[in-house]
């Protein structure tokens, strides 16, 4: 039987049989002995029913993994939906951009999700819209207070193994809560051992939204510090340049100082947001700061 591993937790693995949609409670020593594979919550796996009236079983195999996150712990998701608010908090422009390249570096399709948009004005969506709607990233607006938004992003990630990110305050949580019927994630579950106290820390899992959807339950990058790469490879992170960068003069342009330069030219004639432009050439100077004091 084949299924994907939704929780990890006390040395079982919890899997999620894709043929009768049950969940399985599985060891896997095998794995562990043979071939020294740690099995991750998001891992496929291959397992064989050792107590049906038990759901209980054994884990055969990992397939390959096609992605590994750190935080949370996750293999295989593809799809980032980036949840940040107009208002309350105040949109930020500046990490929404470093957002984007921070999850395009991890492998991830990031999904543009303005969260809050009871509390937006035509203007502002108008607005969202001007910055990104040449970026080729997808754009949702949600409310979760009003329940607008939901359905279409449940179409954006049916197939898929996603995963939410975005700042504090963002309605992460609400929209998690949305999406999966459940209520309050985010409370601190009453402690097993004890059977009182709030427990802390708290375990990932996957939330199966249908047999091949699966959306994780815990948000991710909390913090974002642009990746370890070269300032000359940032411009590969922003769609909008890469699609223009044939009409450049030099292949090697970077779209700040050179001559002849379409994506500037763009920026001037509106055809790219000037914001996202701006930083751009502000994180550029950042990694070329951060790379130049690596280097001494
Ligand atoms: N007006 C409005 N408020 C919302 C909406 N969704 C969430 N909120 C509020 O925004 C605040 C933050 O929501 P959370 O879902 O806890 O946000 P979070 O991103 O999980 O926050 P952290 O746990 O700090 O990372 C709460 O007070 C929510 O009630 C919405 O659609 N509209
Ligand atoms: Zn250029």
């Amino acid at each position: 039987m084949t299924g994907r591993i939704v929780k990890a937790l006390s040395g079982f693995y919890y899997v999620f049989d894709y043929a009768s949609g049950n969940i399985y409670a599985c060891k896997a020593r095998g794995v562990f002995r043979k071939k020294n594979v740690h099995p991750l919550v998001g891992d496929e796996a291959e397992f064989v029913v050792t107590h049906e009236h038990d759901r209980e079983g054994n884990i055969e195999k990992i397939l390959p993994r096609s992605s590994a996150m750190a935080r949370p712990p996750v293999a295989n998701c593809d799809l980032a939906l980036l949840v940040t608010s107009v208002h309350t908090p105040d949109i930020n422009f500046s990490l929404i951009d470093r957002y984007l390249v921070v999850l395009q570096h991890s492998g991830l399709t990031p999904v543009l999700v303005f969260s809050k948009s009871d509390l937006n004005t035509d203007s502002d969506e108008e607005e969202i819209r001007r910055v990104y709607g040449g970026s080729g990233f997808e754009i949702h607006f949600i409310s979760t207070v009003e329940g607008s938004g939901i359905d279409e992003l449940r179409g954006t990630i049916e197939h898929h193994v996603s995963t939410v990110a975005g700042p504090s305050g963002a309605g992460k949580s609400s929209l998690l809560n949305a999406l999966t019927g459940k209520d309050e994630l985010e409370t601190s579950r009453v402690s097993e051992h004890t059977g009182r106290g709030r427990q802390t820390t708290r375990h990932t899992e996957l939330v199966a939204l249908s047999s091949d959807t699966f959306i994780c339950d815990t948000p991710g990058f909390s913090t974002v510090f642009l990746p370890k790469i070269k300032e000359t490879e940032l411009r590969d992170y922003y769609p909008e340049f890469v699609k223009l960068q044939d009409g450049c003069r030099f292949r090697s342009c970077v779209h700040i100082n050179e001559p002849s330069c379409a994506v500037k030219d763009a920026v001037e004639s509106g055809g790219i947001s000037r914001i996202r432009y701006e930083n751009y050439c502000r994180s550029y100077d950042e990694l070329k700061d951060i790379n130049r004091r690596n280097f001494k």
